[in-house]
């Protein structure tokens, strides 16, 4: 049986979220951060622990099939592959931050100037499509460090809370991309490896119906009879409630499937129509 190849993040903002979702869907394996190959004990996967920058490259030359990678990494190295999954976490921003004494009046005001970053292609097509030239200093690392030393004139940076700009002397002037991590396989993938493409969406299917139940809750209430078919338009968004007489005939006992960013409106809308003894559970697992 062939396995299906993972790379992530060995050690860094990706690497605990990144192996927190193999692990709600069930994959054991060990994550000794000393070993940097391991496979799974109980579903065909293998991991390679990696540098996140090197991740897009060993998803486009075959040695990994998926990738846990910023879109800012996958976008920077500019290969032809395919995003599987946006998975939200390590959201943030890639901005122009300027020493505290710079007068910036826009993108314009770095025409002529030295920008640092470890992303010179993200942040060159946002200068061209304004217009600007500008040089580029690239640093792998401590980009907020280069105006201070004297090698650049202004960065370009990963943006989060803005502290580590604050505590080196630099303002946020212009966010210019946004990003969070993603899944990455190659286009070809399907053709080229049937076996692993099939392990991928077993792999998929189980991410998906964690991350759906994430974002739902179950509630379950009492109802006078006379409001279920308000109560049901309110709750909306499926097929029906489940509906369960009681003992006193004028009452019924409703279950159902709530969105969280919906809860509370139809909470207060719920109690409004009598609802009584509202029981709110999380969901650990469901499918559409
Ligand atoms: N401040 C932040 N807040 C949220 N997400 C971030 C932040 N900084 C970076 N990220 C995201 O996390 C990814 C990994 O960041 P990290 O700082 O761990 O990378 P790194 O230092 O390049 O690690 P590596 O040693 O693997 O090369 C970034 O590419 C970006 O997508
Ligand atoms: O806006 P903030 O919340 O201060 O976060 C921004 C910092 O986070 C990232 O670096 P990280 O801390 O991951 O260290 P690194 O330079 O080793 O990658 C990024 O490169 C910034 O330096
Ligand atoms: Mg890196």
């Amino acid at each position: 049986m062939k396995n299906l190849r993972i790379a992530v993040q060995k050690s860094g903002r990706l690497s605990e979220k990144s192996l927190d979702i193999i692990k709600s869907c069930g994959i054991e394996f060990s994550d000794d951060a000393r070993v940097l190959r391991t496979f799974s004990s109980n579903f065909p996967l293998e991991f390679l622990f990696v540098r996140d920058d090197d991740i897009p490259t060993y998803v486009n030359d075959g040695v990994a099939d998926i990738g846990i990678v910023g879109k800012n990494e996958y976008d920077e190295k500019g290969y032809d592959l395919k995003i599987v999954r946006d998975l939200g976490f390590a959201a943030c921003r890639l901005s122009i931050a300027v020493p505290n004494d710079f007068d910036y009046k826009g993108l314009s005001s770095l025409e002529g100037k030295r920008i640092a970053t470890s992303y010179p292609r993200i942040t060159e097509k946002v200068l061209k499509e304004a217009g600007v030239n500008a040089s580029f200093v690239n640093v792998s690392g401590s980009v907020e460090i280069t105006p201070q030393v004297g090698i650049a004139d202004c960065i370009s940076d990963l943006v989060s809370t803005g502290t580590t700009l604050k505590m080196n002397g630099l303002k946020e002037v212009e966010p210019i991309y946004y990003t969070s991590a993603v899944m990455i396989s190659r286009k070809s993938f399907e053709e080229d490896e049937k076996e692993r493409f099939d392990i991928l969406n077993r792999l998929l299917v189980r991410m998906d119906t964690v991350s759906l139940a994430k974002h739902k809750k179950y509630i379950l209430f009492n109802l006078p009879k006379k409001n279920l078919n308000e109560a049901a338009a309110i709750i909306g968004g499926m097929k029906s409630p489940t509906v369960t007489p009681l003992l006193d005939s004028d009452w019924v006992s409703v279950q159902s499937v709530v969105s969280e960013d919906r809860f509370w409106q139809v909470f207060e809308s719920l109690r409004e129509l009598g609802a009584e003894g509202i029981l709110v559970m999380n969901i650990e697992k469901m499918t559409e």
